[in-house]
């Protein structure tokens, strides 16, 4: 028996995958995810075992596959904000191509296989504690907080920032203040990550009527706040040296890393360019990534955290 061929029929699967998979936000969930792998390497001392080996690879998996779930929902929630915003506006949900109900099971779909992974092959608190984050980031911070004030990402970081956690707890069943010290850098370091990019994306923001903090409180302020920020987030990434966690190489990764992000808001503040705005963003990224490297050089080149 012959069908008529639909509109999604015509388009070629890969595309069509394509389109679900921008949907996760892939790159922000890889740094989340290399976020929450570190947290799994610091849980353990020394070199994992081949059942250690078993919960990371299944904690990975079942992580990323939470996180995209989360990130293809707000995609859903913010269909409309999309398409108003030029960043945003080429999301297949935003032009259309996926209907709701596409975007809502595949969501499901994924969070579903996720949280099975993480229960059967992690334990039932990572996987919780990765349902309360899907929660935080696709429901508080979406629905709830992203509309309704400018400090919107400082508390919806909160969930952004908890991949160290469930890193941890995938390894050793618990939350340990080793890992809420990891959980602490990410949170102060979101509000400067943000409000970089706010800044040189603000007609975009105007547009979309979400009350960022360059639109509802102005551009001086922003940057005030970043500045501030990226000291608060300084003094915060000496915690794992001060307490031990870490050796010399975290050390001095974290001074560098956080005094070139201090010097970035510096600049940001007493002269405005949108280049300058591109670049702070840029570096945030970098600096993230490269101080979790160093808590994972660190943890194996000097075991001690001599
Ligand atoms: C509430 C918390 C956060 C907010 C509001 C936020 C916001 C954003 C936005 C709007 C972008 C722009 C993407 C684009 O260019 O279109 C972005 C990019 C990015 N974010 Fe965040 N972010 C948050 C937390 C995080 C966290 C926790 C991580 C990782 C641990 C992260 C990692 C990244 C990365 C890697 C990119 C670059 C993506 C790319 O190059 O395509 N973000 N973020
Ligand atoms: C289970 C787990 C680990 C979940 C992680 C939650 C998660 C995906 C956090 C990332 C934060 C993120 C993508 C912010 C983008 O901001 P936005 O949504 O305001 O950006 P947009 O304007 O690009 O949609």
């Amino acid at each position: 028996m012959s069908s008529t061929p639909s509109v999604t029929a015509a388009v070629p699967t890969a595309s069509r995958w394509q389109q679900f998979y921008q949907l996760t936000k892939p790159r922000v969930v890889q740094l989340i995810v290399f976020c929450a792998v570190i947290g799994m390497a610091l849980a353990v001392p020394g070199m994992p075992s081949g059942a250690q080996w078993i919960s990371i690879v299944a904690a990975t998996v079942g992580i990323w596959l939470v996180a995209g779930a989360a990130a293809a929902f707000n995609c859903l929630i913010e269909q409309q904000i999309d398409a108003k915003m030029k960043r945003t506006a080429w999301r297949a949900t935003a032009k259309g191509q996926l209907s709701r109900a596409q975007t809502l099971s595949f969501s499901a779909l994924l969070c579903g296989i996720g949280s099975a992974i993480l229960w059967v092959w992690v334990n039932p608190l990572t996987m919780w504690l990765t349902f309360a984050t899907f929660v935080g980031y696709a429901v508080i911070y979406t629905v709830i907080l992203k509309p309704m004030t400018p400090q919107n990402i400082v508390i919806g970081g909160a969930s952004g920032a908890m991949p160290p956690v469930l890193g941890w707890a995938a390894l050793r069943g618990e939350v340990g203040p080793e890992a809420l010290i990891l959980c602490l850098i990410i949170f102060l370091w979101t509000p400067p990550h943000f409000w970089a990019l706010a800044l040189y994306r603000v007609e975009d923001y105007r547009k979309s009527g979400l009350p960022m903090l360059p639109v509802t409180h102005g551009g001086e302020y922003t940057r005030l706040q970043i500045f501030l920020y990226t000291w608060i987030l300084l003094a915060a990434t000496l915690l794992p040296f001060l307490t031990g966690m870490s050796g010399w190489i975290y050390l001095a990764s974290a001074l560098a890393l956080g005094l070139g992000f201090c010097g970035y808001a510096w600049k940001l503040w007493r002269g405005y360019s949108d280049e300058l705005a591109r670049a702070t963003f840029r570096f945030s990224i970098w600096h993230l990534s490269l101080l979790f490297a160093a808590l994972l050089l660190d943890h194996y080149l000097l075991p001690s955290g001599a």
